[in-house]
């Protein structure tokens, strides 16, 4: 498909269109010669000022608010191996790319060049750039892109003439344009982001408005109820979607990751100003006459004096009324067999698990509904070896902050 660009004609006040590629036949195309003469001079950053300098830079270039293109590197597959290749997930946490366009440059013969030079960012979040070329006859310029010591040579005159080619870099790699001989080096050049990627978007998505979710007009008329979200009630919600929540990598990726309803959840609840954490629930009745659980300092109704970061949930046993046992965190756990668990009853297993809490959950839908993950595994020694497994389920938690 031939890559159009339309720009605003300078002299004729209308819209102005050539397309790629441009034929070694055709080298004269009036087209070309009309979006030439729209370029103004390429200018670079030298010291905080746009300097223009035909010993440093020779080039002309159109901003990318004065023409348009349908070529998108997204669809041409450019972006899926730019992420792949620079963008690495780190500690699992898949990283999403967004190209901005940001110029189109035009190196023409003789003697069209940009001498070594790193781009200046232009946010914290951009990592690096994408040169697209497209095919127009030319002969040299080669785009030189160094990095400690190591040189690659992108030639793009004679490597696949008639087809659109690119190069990525990271925003720290020195790179040069070499002189062009002949014909015109056409290039459209984009910044690249670093975003969070698809499923990392729960908490940190401004697209998704939560106000417009049907959920949210009744979750917010019970929130709202006179003294409703006081004396540290909290909402929960079991999460409709399964999450190996208690497993190694996804305990990284919640609640980013979460999908589906349990996302449109997570963000209503904060749309509604509450604190709200995911949180795993361990799958575990407690037994009312377990003695560790009678003790006065578990009583209901208990006013926490512990200070009001709710984010710790740690610090804040209130009630085992709910008899909800909250981990206070994702995490995974594995051990082997523990005598002391055994002889510490309940709260023996509880505490191997971690950290937990007692609250008065009240539950908006059924927990019970939520897929379990396992939470615990031990080797447990009676007269035979056996695993025991204890299992949680992962909900959305929401209280007053
Ligand atoms: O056109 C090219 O190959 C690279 C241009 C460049 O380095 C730039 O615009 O910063
Ligand atoms: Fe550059």
């Amino acid at each position: 498909m031939p890559v159009t660009i339309r720009w605003d004609g300078v002299q004729t006040g209308t819209v102005q269109k050539t397309a790629f590629p441009i034929s070694p036949t055709d080298t004269a195309a009036a087209s070309l010669n009309a979006l030439i003469n729209s370029c103004q001079p390429a200018t670079f950053g030298l010291g905080g000022q746009d300097v223009y300098d035909e010993n440093y830079r020779k080039a002309i270039k159109l901003d990318e608010e004065s023409f348009s293109t349908n070529f998108d590197p997204h669809s041409a597959g450019m972006i899926d191996v730019i992420g792949q290749v620079l963008l690495p997930a780190v500690n699992d946490r898949a990283r999403g790319v967004q190209a901005e366009l940001y110029k189109l440059n035009i190196y023409s013969a003789p003697s069209g060049m940009f001498h070594a030079h790193v781009d200046t960012p232009r946010s914290e979040s951009q990592f690096g750039s994408l040169v697209v070329c497209l095919p127009c006859p030319h002969q040299d310029g080669a785009l030189v892109v160094r990095h400690k010591g190591d040189e690659m040579k992108f030639d793009w005159a004679v490597s696949s003439p008639g087809q659109v080619q690119w190069a990525a870099f990271y925003g720290d790699c020195e790179h040069e344009v070499l002189e062009v001989t002949s014909g015109h080096r056409v290039t459209l050049t984009y910044n690249l982001y670093a975003t969070r990627g698809n499923g990392l978007l729960a908490g940190e998505c401004n697209i998704l408005d939560p106000k417009q979710l049907p959920l949210y007009t009744a979750l917010k008329q019970l929130v709202e109820l006179p003294g409703y979200m006081e004396n540290g009630r909290q909402l929960g919600i079991g999460c409709e979607h399964f999450y190996a929540h208690a497993q190694g990598p996804m305990v990284h990726q919640l609640p980013e990751s979460l999908k589906g309803s349990d996302m449109a959840v997570y963000e209503i609840f904060r749309a509604l100003g509450l604190a709200t954490v995911v949180r795993p629930i361990l799958d575990m009745q407690i037994d009312d006459d377990d003695e560790y659980y009678q003790r006065d300092d578990y009583s209901d109704n208990k006013d926490d004096d512990s200070d009001d970061d709710d984010n710790d949930v740690a610090d804040e046993r209130e009630t085992v009324q709910g008899k909800d046992i909250v981990g206070t965190n994702l995490h995974s756990f594995k051990a082997d067999y523990n005598e002391e668990w055994d002889q510490g009853g309940q709260k023996g297993t509880v505490d191997a698990w971690g950290e937990h809490i007692f609250r008065k959950i009240t539950w908006i839908n059924r927990l019970m509904e939520s897929k379990k993950d396992t939470a615990m595994a031990y080797l447990a020694y009676g007269n035979q070896a056996e695993m025991g497994l204890n299992y949680s389920r992962a909900a959305i938690i929401a209280f007053k902050p």
